[in-house]
């Protein structure tokens, strides 16, 4: 019985560039990467893998991508009718500040809404789900009873200009597993493309849940308790 459970496992893609081409079909699924918004990319030893640039990212080919060789400092692969993706200063900035292993940016509505509804920081806590979220200054995930705090920077008219600020945000909120744009959506990263599907999934389901929580009155890093004030018995 047990083996025949084993027999439908399906081994995980390892290539980066067929990893990419199909997260980015997931996450345009989630309507996280609609309109040729968003996108990702992998390291790879020292090759980062980043989509082109102004493409539908949920129709992507493998040779499309761009791979570029951060040793020798040039692109091993640039297919010929396209640009890198906007994205790359900042997700160079994840894999340099954060020795990050892939990074993703979504514009996911939810990270829009709570950009609008959160100053300059974004905090949850005391949410099972926080529970998949990396401690990141050491081994180990938060626990229930922690605050994640995610800081938000303020949008630029070109994406490539928002660099500086996310690199200050790395420096000031050393345990920050993500980044939000105000009005633009949000940065994750994680030490493999994995974790960092992962950890996407869990920041946004958080950020969907605070929203939620402010529209019915109740304090998302509030005390656990302090939610029955609101509650009609
Ligand atoms: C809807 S256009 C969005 C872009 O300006 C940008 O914000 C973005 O996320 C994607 O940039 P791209 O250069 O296409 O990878
Ligand atoms: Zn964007």
């Amino acid at each position: 019985m047990g083996s025949d459970t084993n027999a439908q496992y399906v081994p995980e893609e390892t290539d980066p560039a067929k990893i990419i081409v199909e997260l980015c079909k997931l996450f345009y699924a989630q309507g996280w990467v609609t309109g040729t918004a968003g996108g990702m990319s992998i390291k790879d030893g020292d090759l980062v893998y980043v989509a082109p640039s102004g493409v539908q990212k949920e129709r992507m080919n493998p040779v499309d991508l761009f791979v570029y060789d951060t040793k020798s400092k040039t692109y091993v692969s640039k297919p010929e009718l396209y640009k890198p993706s906007a994205c790359t200063p900042l997700f160079m900035a994840c894999y340099e500040q954060r020795r990050a292993g892939a990074c993703i940016h979504t514009h996911s509505q939810n990270a829009v809404m709570a950009s609008l509804l959160w100053g300059r920081e974004f905090r949850i806590a005391n949410i099972e789900q926080v529970k998949a979220i990396p401690k990141v200054v050491e081994p180990g995930n938060l626990s229930f009873f922690d605050t994640l705090v995610i800081p938000i920077i303020e949008n630029t008219a070109h994406e490539e200009d928002l660099a500086p600020d996310l690199e200050k945000a790395l420096l000031e909120y050393p345990m920050a597993p993500a980044v939000l744009v105000r009005r633009h959506g949000l940065y994750v990263w994680g030490a493999n493309v994995w974790k960092a599907k992962i950890i996407n999934e869990a920041i946004d389901y958080l950020l969907e849940l605070a929203v939620k929580m402010r529209h019915a009155g109740i304090d998302p890093a509030g005390d656990i308790g302090s939610e029955q004030l609101t509650r009609k018995i």
